[in-house]
């Protein structure tokens, strides 16, 4: 016979009584079997239960008397294995906030022991001063799950999220609290990020080494973009101001417009105003009549202005432009027409100009070191050109690209290992593609293999704390030893002052000596 969770318990006594069976089976309104009660289950309920109590209350009121009811699942090795098999802590309390189980990862993120903890009091583990606050005694107290933030005794901070578990009767038997260390979580947030770009990192390089045509200009959005307005300007004769760091590729860039400009085929000449003294910029830009001055050439010597004609010509360092061949520029633009030294024959001329600084031409404006009417004439296409720092995607085509080139030049085939490409991509490159270019030449020809690999990179480009002692034991020639230590001293002084000009400052030398090392390298 079976017996439903309504019918009263005194019916299951007697039932159990008449007959000589050992268990009663107790079903639902489905008529599926939900317990199985012996005589002695029987008797022991009905010292707690009154006889008028439905079998149903009897069977509830079980489960909310007795939490022991749990203990052996609690205690049982397989129960245990899962529980430390989880990443998370979990730390269980039973209904009154006693600790009953922590699991290894608990221990793992608090430094707090099984043993220390099982059979405490909540709020005897914060008055020992174990932890802050209790999820649990929140928990038990508002009757639900609670997330909050607390501070162990090792320091680390941790996420408590606690759970109730509810008796049929809306009892607590236990809070179930789940642990995450939020150093950790930070830690695996970056570890998942560094690994993504570490993905994109041998995607690039990949598909870098998988292209054919060598044309890797300008791979950013920035340059691409950049480019655009080129092309545009290009196509008018306006005046294009270039700004940007040294190495940059400001020269590059002016000659792309002279190439996409209907001048292409005239001539492009470059003088850079920062590397000569004003007489010699005055003799090279406006030519002179022979005999002009002394040590001038007999025959005399045209300037780059008529060389230039109908073609472009491209004024690097402008902010170094002394004040008085700042008048006689702007003139010449103006009038489109000027006088060689010595001559009063005027020469009519059609050049286009595209002028470059690495300084901020509004601040030489501002300080009178530059004219203002000049700073506008110039300046009808503005153009920053970032540094490569800011354009990284382009550091790895162009290294691949020039360990190609030069190994073309020197006929020696070397190719860059992932692990340098990954640092070259993470250095600063305070001289820009020019360093880069002259770093990967210095590669090609210094690798004794046909990969170049990270032992030959320039300490600079190591991360911290992995950075080489100089091997003062080789012996080199003085002439190269010296030029190795200028050009360290030079390429330190510019990743630290960023212009030519403070690096010169600092190292107590010309800028103009800087640029030429820097051009004379990069030959
Ligand atoms: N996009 C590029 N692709 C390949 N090589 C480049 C690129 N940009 C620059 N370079 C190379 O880098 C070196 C420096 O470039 P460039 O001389 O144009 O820089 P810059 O900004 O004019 O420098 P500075 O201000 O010192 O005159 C050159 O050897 C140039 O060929």
């Amino acid at each position: 016979m079976k017996l439903h969770l309504n019918d009263p318990v005194h019916q299951a006594v007697e039932w159990l009584s008449e007959r000589d069976e050992e268990k009663i089976e107790v079903v639902n309104d489905q008529g599926e079997i939900v317990s199985k009660l012996s005589k002695e289950e029987v008797q022991l309920i009905l010292k707690n239960e009154s006889m008028s109590h439905t079998l149903g209350d009897m069977l509830h009121g079980q489960s909310a008397s007795d939490p022991n009811q749990y203990k052996d699942i609690l205690q049982s090795p397989f129960f245990n294995d899962i529980i430390n098999s989880l990443y998370d802590g979990v730390f269980i309390t039973n209904g009154d906030g006693i600790t009953v189980l922590i699991n290894r990862s608990y221990e793992r993120i608090t430094d707090l022991k099984a043993e220390q903890l099982i059979g405490l009091h909540m709020s005897e583990i914060i008055e020992a001063d174990y932890i802050s606050k209790s999820a649990s005694l929140q928990v038990i107290k508002e009757k639900r799950p609670v997330t909050l933030m607390q501070q162990i005794s090792n320091g680390r901070n941790i996420i408590v999220s606690g759970t109730p578990i509810f008796s049929k009767n809306q009892e607590i038997l236990y809070v179930v609290n789940s642990v995450r260390d939020i150093t950790e979580l930070l830690q695996l947030k970056h570890d998942m990020e560094d690994l993504q770009e570490l993905k994109n990192l041998r995607q690039s390089s990949k598909e870098a080494y998988s292209k054919s045509d060598s044309s890797p200009f300008y791979t950013s959005e920035k340059m691409k973009s950049i480019m655009t307005l080129i092309k545009r300007a290009a196509k008018t004769d306006a005046k294009v101001l270039l700004h940007g760091e040294t190495g940059v590729g400001k020269t590059m860039i002016a000659k792309q417009i002279h190439e996409l400009s209907n001048r292409a085929d005239q001539n492009f000449l470059e003088l850079n105003c920062g590397a000569l003294p004003s007489s010699l910029i005055e003799a090279e830009l406006f030519g002179y009549e022979p005999g002009a001055f002394t040590g001038a050439l007999k025959k005399g010597k045209k300037g780059l202005l008529e060389v230039a004609d109908h073609g472009t010509l491209f004024l690097d360092e402008i902010g170094d432009l002394p004040l008085d061949l700042q008048v006689k520029l702007l003139k010449v633009i103006e009038d489109q027409a000027f006088y060689p030294v010595g001559s009063s024959t005027l020469k009519h001329i059609h050049v286009r100009l595209i002028a470059a600084s690495h300084k901020d031409l509004k601040k030489l404006v501002a300080s009178g070191d530059f004219r203002e009417d000049l700073y506008y004439r110039l300046n009808v296409v503005p153009l920053h050109i970032p540094p490569l720092r800011e354009r990284r995607k382009e550091i790895i085509p162009l290294a691949r690209l020039f360990a190609e080139e030069f190994s073309g030049t020197y006929e020696i085939e070397r190719t860059l290992h992932v692990d340098v490409l990954e640092l070259l991509y993470d250095y600063d490159w305070p001289g820009n593609i020019r360093e880069l270019k002259n770093l990967i030449e210095q590669l090609v020809v210094l690798a004794p293999d046909k990969e170049i690999t990270r032992d030959l990179l320039p300490e600079e480009l190591l991360p911290t704390g992995q950075q080489r002692m100089s091997d003062l034991d080789d012996i080199v020639p003085l002439k190269a030893a010296v030029e190795n230590i200028e050009r360290e001293m030079i390429t330190k002084a510019l990743k630290k002052y960023k212009t030519t000009r403070k690096a010169a400052e600092a190292l107590e030398v010309s800028q103009s000596t800087i640029v030429q090392k820097m051009k004379k390298w990069e030959k």
